[in-house]
């Protein structure tokens, strides 16, 4: 990530104040790297302290400083607490990446009420506090400011995951009505769609069913978390400054072509 080729100049992001959640790892670690080697300043979280810890001296290693909170989302005063550490360190917001989230893989009739409310929790809740709290911020300094919400390719359900399906349904529903709403205090609103990524999340996936993710798109592959941060960039930046409300799918075409089971794939369905 020190060394690979960034889609974008590097004016694009040059001193602009960039917060992305869940930096640590997969997704947002590739958000880090292309924004801190594209001149953005970046703030990141998550709840780890030793994984922020390894991802600031990775970048520190290769000349890049990155301030890094732990903070779990779902705690709204550590939200609060993290917002409140950006002017005094760098001056202003310009965009929030809502990456961190997850869930578990399980058949929607064992979820129990606990297990789904966490979920909705972390990937509804925990982004809506995000949002909320960075549109206030711009509101009450008049800045303008833009949101990228990573959410998951909803279209036809996520099987074995029915409680994150919800979840990112709800982030998408409240970004198209928030685009409009806060179209007035010129804060944009967008969602990036992954499809199946490679990246350190997949250790919590069944070995039957990671060995059929490759199928979930007619490319056949997975796809790679430099791609989604590139497609973040794009829409979360001044090189779409007219796009608000929309959900880019960056999924190999599995929105259109392929199967994904996060729990593998059932024998009704075989054959
Ligand atoms: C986004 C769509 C993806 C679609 C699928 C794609 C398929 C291929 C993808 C592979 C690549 C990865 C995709 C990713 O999304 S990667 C991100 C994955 N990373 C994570 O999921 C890590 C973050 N996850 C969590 O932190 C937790 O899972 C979660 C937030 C959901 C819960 O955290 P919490 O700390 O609150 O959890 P508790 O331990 O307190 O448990 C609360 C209840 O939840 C139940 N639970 C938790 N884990 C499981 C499990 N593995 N199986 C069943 N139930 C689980 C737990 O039992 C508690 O409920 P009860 O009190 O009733 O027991
Ligand atoms: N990989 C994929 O195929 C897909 C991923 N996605 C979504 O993309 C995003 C990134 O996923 P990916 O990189 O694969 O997964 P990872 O598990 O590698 O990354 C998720 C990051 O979010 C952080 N995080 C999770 N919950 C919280 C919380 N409550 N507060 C703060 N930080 C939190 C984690 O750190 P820590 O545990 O230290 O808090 C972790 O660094 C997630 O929202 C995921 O669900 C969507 C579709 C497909």
């Amino acid at each position: 990530m020190a060394e690979r080729r960034i889609a974008f100049n590097d004016v694009l992001f040059r001193d602009k104040v960039v917060l992305v959640s869940g930096g640590a790892t997969g997704i947002g670690r590739a958000l880090v790297w292309i924004l801190a080697r594209s001149g953005a300043r970046v703030v990141t979280c998550g709840r780890s302290p030793d994984k922020l810890d390894a991802l600031r001296s990775e970048l520190a290693d290769h000349g890049h400083e990155v301030l890094a909170v732990p903070t779990d989302i779902r705690n709204a005063d550590a939200v609060a607490a993290l917002f409140a550490q950006m002017p005094e360190r760098h001056g202003r917001l310009d965009l929030l990446i809502n990456n961190a989230g997850g869930q578990f893989p399980q058949a929607a009739i064992d979820m129990s009420a606990n297990g789904f409310r966490a979920v909705i929790d972390n990937n509804l809740l925990g982004t809506w506090s995000m949002m909320q709290t960075a549109a206030r911020h711009w509101r009450d300094t008049n800045t303008p400011g833009s949101i990228v919400n990573v959410v998951a390719v909803v279209d036809r359900g996520i099987l074995g995951a029915a409680h994150t399906a919800a979840a990112r349904a709800g982030v998408i529903y409240l970004s198209k009505t928030v685009a409009v709403e806060w179209m007035p205090l010129n804060i944009r609103v967008n969602c990036v769609a992954p499809g199946t990524i490679f990246t350190e999340g997949m250790a919590g996936y069944p070995e039957e069913a990671k060995k059929t993710f490759a199928r979930s798109n007619p490319m056949l592959r997975l796809g790679d978390p430099w791609e989604i941060a590139e497609a973040c960039l794009f829409i979360g930046s001044d090189a779409s400054s007219f796009t608000t409300g929309e959900i880019l799918r960056v999924d190999g075409g599995g929105q259109l072509w392929g199967e994904q089971w996060t729990q593998g794939k059932p024998d009704y369905f075989a054959g």
